[in-house]
C-alpha cells in the first residue's frame, strides 16, 4: 500500500498511539490534539508520550493544535476523541469536509444524552453519502505503541469503504479485516466497557475466576440482546469486536475500566478510582446511556443495570454481584 495522508483527531493515549503505529508503517500522519500546550509538549518531547512510555515519534508525524488546517489539507479522518467530544469535533470538521473524504474513528461508546451510536452522529451531522468506517477490536493502546501484534475490524455499512480503510492500515503487526456488521460493532466496543467494570468488581471482591468467566459469558448475551433492538445478528458479536474486545478488557489490567472496577469492588469510592486512573473510563457513561435504552425498550440487562445502580445510585458491589450470580434464569445464557 503506497504511503497516505492520514489526520489523527484526537491526541489521547489511543489517537497517539494509532498515530505512531501508522506513521512507522510509512503513512504521513497529522495528530491533531485540541490542548495547546499538551501539543507543545508533544512537539518539545517527541516522545515519552503520557500513558505510552517509551514511545518515539516516527519523523512521518507531526503534531499540531490547528483543526481546521488539518481537516482542510487530508482526505483521511481518524477520529480518536472520547465519545462525549465525538458531535463537536465532526461540527467543528464539517467546514473544511471535502466530499470523499473518509469519515473513520476508533472511539468506543455511545452519545451521552441521546445513546446515539457514532454511525448515527456521523450520518446527522455530515450527511448518508458520508465514507464512513469504524476501527474497532481487542486493541490496548500500549501493546499498539509497544508494535505487538493486534487484529481488529474495519466497520462499514459499505464494505468497499471497509476494505479500502483496512487496505490502508493494514501492517505485518496490525491485521485489518473489513466487515460490514457496523451497529455490531459498535454496540460490542461501547458494552465491553461497562461488562468489564463489571468483572473488575467481581475480582476486586476477590470472587475468583469462576464469577468472571460466567459475567463474561452472560454479558455476551446482554450484548446480543442490545444488539436485537438495532437489528444486529447474533454471529454479528462472536468476532473481534465483540467478544474479542470483551474477553481483553475483562481480563487485562491494562483495561482503564477493568482498573476501574477493581477498585470499586475494593471499596474505593468512584471519584477517588476516576482519578488514579486519570484516564477516560467510558464504560461510566456507556452504562448510563445501556441503563435508559434498557428502560426505553423494557430490555432485562441485569449486568448492565446492577453497574450501573452501582456507579450511580451507590449501590454495594457485593450485593449487586451475588444478586447477579443469584439470578436462577441467568443459569445457562439462551442465544436462540
Ligand atoms: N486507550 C486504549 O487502549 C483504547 C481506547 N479506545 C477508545 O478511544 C477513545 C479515546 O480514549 P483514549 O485516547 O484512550 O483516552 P485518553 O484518556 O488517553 O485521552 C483522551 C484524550 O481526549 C482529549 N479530549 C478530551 N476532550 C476533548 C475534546 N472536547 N476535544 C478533543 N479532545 C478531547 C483529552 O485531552 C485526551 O488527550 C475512547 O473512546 C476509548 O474507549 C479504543 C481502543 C483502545
Ligand atoms: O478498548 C480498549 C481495548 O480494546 C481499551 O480498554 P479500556 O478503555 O478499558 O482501557
Amino acid at each position: 500500500m503506497s504511503p497516505k495522508k492520514i489526520a489523527v483527531l484526537g491526541a489521547g493515549s489511543w489517537g497517539t498511539a494509532m498515530a505512531v503505529m501508522m506513521a512507522r508503517a510509512g503513512h504521513h500522519i497529522t495528530l491533531w490534539g485540541h490542548n495547546p500546550s499538551h501539543i507543545k509538549q508533544l512537539k518539545i518531547d517527541n516522545s515519552n508520550v503520557e500513558f505510552l512510555p517509551g514511545t518515539d515519534f516516527p519523523s512521518t508525524l507531526s503534531v499540531t493544535d490547528q483543526l481546521e488546517e488539518t481537516v482542510e489539507e487530508h482526505d483521511f479522518l481518524m477520529l480518536a476523541v472520547p465519545s462525549h467530544a465525538f458531535r463537536q469535533t465532526l461540527l467543528k470538521c464539517k467546514p473544511q469536509l471535502k466530499k470523499d473524504t473518509i469519515v473513520s474513528w476508533i472511539t468506543k461508546g455511545f452519545e451521552t444524552g441521546t445513546g446515539l451510536l457514532a454511525h448515527e452522529i456521523v450520518i446527522e451531522t455530515l450527511g448518508k453519502d458520508t465514507k464512513l468506517a469504524l476501527i474497532s477490536g481487542p486493541s490496548f493502546a500500549l501493546e499498539v505503541a509497544d508494535n505487538l501484534p493486534t487484529a481488529v475490524v474495519v466497520a462499514s455499512t459499505d464494505i468497499e469503504v471497509a476494505t479500502e480503510v483496512a487496505d490502508i492500515i493494514r501492517n505485518s503487526n496490525f491485521l485489518t479485516f473489513p466487515t460490514k456488521h457496523l451497529a455490531s460493532a459498535e454496540i460490542g466496543g461501547a458494552m465491553k466497557n461497562i461488562l468489564a467494570i463489571a468483572a473488575g468488581i467481581s475480582d476486586g471482591l476477590g470472587y475468583g475466576a469462576n464469577a468472571r468467566a460466567a459475567l463474561i459469558t452472560l454479558g455476551l448475551t446482554e450484548m446480543v440482546q442490545l444488539g436485537h433492538v438495532y437489528n444486529c445478528s447474533e454471529s454479528s458479536f462472536l468476532g473481534l469486536a465483540g467478544v474479542g474486545d470483551l474477553v481483553l478488557t475483562c481480563t487485562d489490567n491494562k483495561s482503564r475500566n477493568r482498573r476501574l472496577g477493581l477498585q470499586l469492588g475494593q471499596g474505593k469510592k468512584i471519584d477517588d478510582a476516576k482519578q488514579t486512573i486519570g484516564q477516560e473510563v467510558e464504560g461510566i457513561h456507556a452504562a448510563r446511556e445501556v441503563h435508559a435504552i434498557c428502560e426505553k425498550w423494557s430490555l432485562d440487562m441485569p449486568i448492565c443495570i446492577q453497574t450501573y445502580r452501582i456507579l450511580y445510585e451507590g449501590l454495594a458491589p457485593d450485593v449487586a454481584v451475588r444478586y447477579l450470580l443469584s439470578r436462577a434464569q441467568l443459569a445457562e445464557p439462551q442465544l436462540d
